[in-house]
């Protein structure tokens, strides 16, 4: 008899009487079976991931689908997932002035809510949904980058998983080797997880004066965007808080005109000045993706069109990626022409003659950056911190010879010989002797060494090179 029979506990079924008065049935014929299977089990997950899975390197659990860049890292498929879903900002020190964020955190999320706060950070780059993980592993610029740098020069510290699962802070004072080699490391010296990044009071709106001429030092924003070889207009912003009577442009508004179209009439206008709400000024490439939404829907800039449905004007990039299918993909890979050349100031007049020669593709932005001398992959050549330009093509290009790989890898060896750097989201055809010409692993190659990487995590070369692009 079984002892709960004492407690007067009525069994309505079969099942409950076993289980009160003979439980060793069930404990005996399923439970220590189960028991059994159960560790089993885990005890071979364990020792398979020790033996095996810790050979495999590891890559964020971030869909390829969802990153922006053209592509989808083959790697991801391979590489073992780590889920690092962080996507929250957790501290504004208004004191210190510095926003500390997980690495999911968009831009768009941190410039809401730091503007409606009154502060912003110094370089914004376009795009709502870049996050500042990808912006920080890779690289940011925007038309503050004359004066700020690029992304990584206003990060005060980066917070970081290392390879033997430690956590680590580095910044400029303690670890600062990791602290300089984490930029464009494309996450191959850890994972991240936080980042503190300066702040600045944000006046409301900014007033941008388009005209030939650019005084970098007076400028809080320069930007230049070339409709022709010959023709282009160079736009200067300064930060304020009121607007002259009759010059307001919300050009975030849904029906505005995308902004490329806008800034085009001043070819015609001439000088002209007009202000705009900052965070309508931060996204304004965001509406048209710069002037890669004219491919997609080409009536997308007509009137009618913005009334009805400008306000769910753009679709996401990554939804785009998502659906684009085998064709359409191809389709761009031949002819489409999508790269970020940073080249020095001096060597602009140069460059715009090699893309011009090579792919004859306009509207093209110019978006100059201060590059300081700081140690780690990008080095100005001369050891002195200098004014360099990104020169961005993204289109159709109008050149009879256009080939895809044969006219980017011309465009890289002028870039190299030109001591200038290519984006890496972009398709890179460069061998690894030639990636190794163009960025200075010589801090990297050692922080890699002293933080066990190798097994852990592939060489950035290995994560953005053609081949493992899909
Ligand atoms: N205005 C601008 O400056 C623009 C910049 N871009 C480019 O877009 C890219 C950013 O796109 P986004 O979609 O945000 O980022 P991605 O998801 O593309 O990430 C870029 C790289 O950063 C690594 N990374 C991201 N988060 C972490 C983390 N927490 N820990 C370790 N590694 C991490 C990724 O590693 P993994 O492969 O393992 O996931 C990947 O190699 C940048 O490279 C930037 O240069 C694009 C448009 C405009
Ligand atoms: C430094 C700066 C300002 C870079 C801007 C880069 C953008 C113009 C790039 C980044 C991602 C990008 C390559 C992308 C595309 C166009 C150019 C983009 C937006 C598109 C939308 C073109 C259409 C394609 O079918 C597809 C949807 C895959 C891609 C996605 C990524």
């Amino acid at each position: 008899m079984g002892f709960v029979s004492n407690l007067k506990i009525r069994a309505n079924t079969l099942f409950e009487y076993i289980l009160i008065n003979h439980r060793w049935v069930i404990v005996v014929f399923f439970l220590l079976p189960l028991s059994f299977i159960y560790d089993i089990y885990y005890n071979t997950r364990s020792w398979l991931i020790f033996k095996l899975i810790r050979q495999i390197p590891m890559c964020t659990a971030r869909p390829g689908w969802q990153t922006i860049s053209f592509r989808v890292p083959a790697y991801k498929s391979t590489f073992n997932k780590i889920k690092i879903n962080l996507v929250d900002i957790l501290e504004i020190d208004t004191r210190k002035q510095t926003v500390r964020c997980e690495p999911l955190v968009t831009m768009g999320q941190l410039t809401k809510v730091l503007v409606d706060l009154g502060w912003t950070i110094p370089i914004v780059p376009e795009m709502d949904d870049l996050t500042v993980g990808g912006l920080v592993m890779g690289t940011g610029i925007e038309t503050s980058s004359h004066k700020y740098g690029l992304f990584q020069h206003i990060c005060t510290a980066f917070e970081l998983v290392l390879a033997d699962g430690s956590l680590i802070t580095c910044n400029k004072d303690e670890h600062a080797n990791l602290f300089y080699s984490v930029p464009w490391s494309y996450g191959t010296l850890g994972f991240l997880t936080a980042v503190e990044i300066k702040i600045m009071p944000a006046q409301r709106m900014i007033s941008t004066f388009l005209s030939e001429s650019r005084k970098e030092s007076e400028n809080d924003y320069v930007e230049g965007i070339m409709f022709t070889y010959n023709a282009g207009v160079v736009m200067t912003g300064n930060m304020c808080n009121s607007v002259e009577e009759g010059k307001l442009n919300e050009i975030g508004k849904w029906y505005k005109p995308w902004f490329f179209k806008h800034v085009e009439s001043y070819l015609k206008a001439g000088r002209g000045v007009e202000y705009i709400p900052i965070r309508d000024y931060y996204h304004r490439h965001t509406r048209s993706i710069f002037w890669e939404l004219q491919d997609i829907i080409p009536f997308g800039n007509n009137l009618l069109f913005r009334l009805l449905l400008g306000w769910l004007v753009p679709p996401k990039v990554s939804f785009l990626k998502r659906t684009q299918g085998q064709k359409v993909k191809e389709l761009y890979e031949n002819n489409h022409f999508i790269q970020d050349m940073l080249v020095p100031a001096d060597q602009l007049k140069n460059a715009l003659d090699v893309f011009e020669k090579e792919v004859k593709i306009y509207p093209m932005w110019l978006c100059p950056f201060k590059l300081p001398a700081d140690p780690g992959m990008l080095r100005p050549l001369d050891g002195k911190c200098s004014l360099f330009v990104d020169i961005g093509t993204y289109g159709v290009p109008k050149v009879d010879n256009f080939h895809p790989v044969e006219t980017t890898r011309r465009v890289e060896k002028f870039v190299r010989n030109a001591k200038g750097f290519q984006m890496l989201y972009a398709d890179t055809y460069m061998t690894v002797h030639e990636f190794r010409e163009m960025f200075n692993h010589t801090l990297y190659d050692k922080i890699r060494k002293e933080l066990q990487c190798t097994k852990a995590f592939p060489e950035v070369y290995d994560k953005i090179c053609r081949k493992a692009r899909i």
